[in-house]
């Protein structure tokens, strides 16, 4: 590996990129983007690093929007680090940034990597349905009754068997039910909700897409980050190639006027960040009348306290059909039960819960370590690790933007070739900074919880937590970025005793779950710090989540119809 410094040195715009809406950015206070530590400032005036930090980017140059809005420190920023806090531009000086277009040619739309060994695996995972009259599931493609186009596309894309989630939630979909899936990191999401939405866009013969400064898109999907609803987009072009239906994708930290620019061209599916679609509508960009399909990506984190307003102001938005009158899809990796109940206010009273269980899943599919490692020797432990682990791509989970910088300035000293992604650097770098970690030019990748979710990078192998997130949602977002679509991979935990007790009991569960050692030491701590009646998140023996209506429910394997929980109508209490 070469001695090479990927770090990108700030753009002109660089102190454009974060201009945090005062409206937004709140009070949230949730860990996993606890990018802020008390001596953030000291950063952020150059102190440590000097002038070519790209975390000074945005945020570092003096007049920030958090000086501006009031909030003062970042203590809100899971989403300033998810969507970089762009907003308005009518606040602060324009962001001029302006992302390169994805490549045009077929070849590209549908580049796909394989699936892995332990793709078959899924056929023997354990799906539960619950709520009423559950649609049987599918086994092959050819149920669907997809029109020939998509079929084209999806074996262009290399499908040749559905995923369990994809078995249950196409039929789901397609029989115009709202739902709530939850399904391990990796097993193909996305296309379970794309394909059936671009299947009744099809059937119901939707018109081409043509210019007009209002557009009024039939379907909205909402993530996150701005690097995953990119990713959904690049999907959603693949899935519809060759259709009249045109996607769209906008979020912030990127030119507001190339993002109306893209819409007024035409726009049926809109992918977007909270911020900047509610920026868009409130231009009126986007009209909401004709919005048949809601999708909320990373669905819990959608709803929580960071971006659950935004979402809520949504659905409340004019124009926007009631829920009775649109479809509500909800997918995630992890669902707590307390997030699962604000999101009945989305959805229709009968919606459906489709849990993949975890056997055979992503997680048995990733080899996890926990390793005691105190603050001092994590260092040392990474480069000893990194050092075995050679060229092979590795994403490495910091807590904070500025030690993401600091330890990937520290592996580049190293000689590792090391790039970083975090919410603190601007749009181009972050691009960038993924760009040269999918396409090999560094293998290694530090990250804050922005890059948890979603992301979807061939050949991840390695994830290491340098530090442990504060919940075991997040861990189990982090290490699914390796071990996805059946490929096998490795997650190695640096478990600080200063630091991570509080982890020992939920981290025990999901390690005994998906059937991995658990070291003495670790269970001996989690004895230690017991809590009677802890449940382990959301975590049940096979099931990320359960549905908390509690209805009546049955286990099938892939393929096989569910029984049916009582209708909510004859039953109203789910308690
Ligand atoms: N039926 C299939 N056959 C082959 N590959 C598939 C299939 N379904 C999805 N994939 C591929 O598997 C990978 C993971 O899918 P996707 O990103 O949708 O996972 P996900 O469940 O959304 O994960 P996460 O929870 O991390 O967001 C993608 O590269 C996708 O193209």
């Amino acid at each position: 590996m070469g001695p090479r410094n990927l770090f990108l040195t700030n753009s002109p715009e660089s102190s454009n990129d974060c201009e945090d809406n005062p409206t937004r950015n709140r009070g949230f206070s949730k860990r996993g983007d606890n990018d802020l530590d008390p001596d953030e400032c000291m950063q952020r005036t150059g102190g440590l690093f000097g002038s070519r930090r790209p975390v000074l980017s945005g945020t570092g140059n003096g007049d920030t929007s958090q000086s501006r809005s009031g909030s003062g420190s970042e203590r809100d920023s899971w989403k300033s680090e998810a969507e970089g806090g762009e907003s308005s531009d009518t606040q602060g000086p324009k962001v001029t940034y302006i992302p390169p277009p994805p490549p045009e040619d077929e070849d590209s739309i549908f580049a796909h990597y394989q699936t892995g060994i332990n793709f078959d695996k899924y056929d023997t995972i354990l799906v539960e349905v619950s709520g009423h009259d559950a649609p049987p599931a599918i086994l092959t493609f050819e149920e669907a009754n997809l029109c020939q186009t998509l079929n084209n596309n999806i074996a262009k894309a290399g499908y040749t068997k559905l995923t369990p989630v994809q078995k249950y939630s196409i039929p789901i979909i397609l029989a115009g039910r709202d739902l709530m899936a939850c399904a391990q990191t990796g097993s193909g999401k996305t296309a379970a909700f794309l394909l059936p939405i671009l299947a009744h866009m099809m059937r119901d013969g939707i018109t081409a897409s043509r210019f007009k400064e209002l557009q009024e898109p039939e379907c909205i999907i909402v993530a996150p980050t701005r690097e995953l609803v990119n990713q959904i987009y690049l999907e959603a072009r693949k899935f519809s190639f060759g259709t009249c239906v045109r996607a769209v994708v906008i979020y912030g930290g990127t030119q507001l006027g190339h993002s109306i620019r893209q819409i007024v061209q035409g726009c049926n599916i809109l992918c977007a960040t909270p911020g900047r679609l509610m920026d868009i509508i409130g231009k009126e960009k986007i009209g909401l009348k004709q919005i048949k399909y809601l999708v909320l990506d990373e669905a819990d984190r959608m709803l929580d306290m960071g971006f659950g307003p935004e979402m809520k102001k949504l659905i409340s938005c004019p124009g926007m059909p009631s829920k009775e009158q649109r479809q509500t899809l909800m997918f995630s990796a992890t669902f707590p039960e307390e997030i699962q109940r604000l999101a009945a206010e989305f959805l229709k009273s009968n919606y459906l819960f489709v849990a993949v269980g975890q056997v055979g899943g992503a997680c048995r599919d990733v080899q996890q370590t926990v390793l005691q490692v105190g603050q001092f020797s994590k260092r040392e432990k990474l480069v000893e690790i990194l050092r075995n682990i050679g060229d092979e791509r590795t994403m490495v989970f910091v807590e904070t933007k500025k030690k993401a910088d600091f330890i990937a300035t520290f592996l580049c000293q190293e000689k590792i070739s090391t790039t970083s992604i975090h919410g603190d650097r601007e749009q181009r770098e972050r691009e960038q900074a993924l760009g040269d970690f999918r396409f090999g030019k560094c293998p290694v990748l530090v990250a804050t919880s922005v890059a948890a979710r979603g992301l979807d990078i061939e050949n991840v192998q390695h994830v290491i937590n340098f530090d442990l997130p504060s919940t075991i949602d997040e861990y189990v977002h982090r290490i699914g970025r390796t071990g996805r679509c059946g490929n096998t991979g490795r997650a190695i935990s640096f478990f600080d005793l200063e630091s991570d007790n509080h982890l020992a009991q939920p981290l025990v569960k999901v390690l005994t779950d998906a059937q991995q050692d658990v070291p003495a030491w670790l269970e001996e701590i989690a004895f230690s710090t017991y809590i009677p009646g802890f449940s382990g998140s959301t975590r049940g023996n096979v099931f990320a989540s359960v549905d908390t209506r509690k209805g009546k429910s049955t286990l099938n394997t892939a393929g096989f119809s569910s029984s049916q929980a009582p209708n909510p109508l004859d039953d109203e209490s789910w308690d």
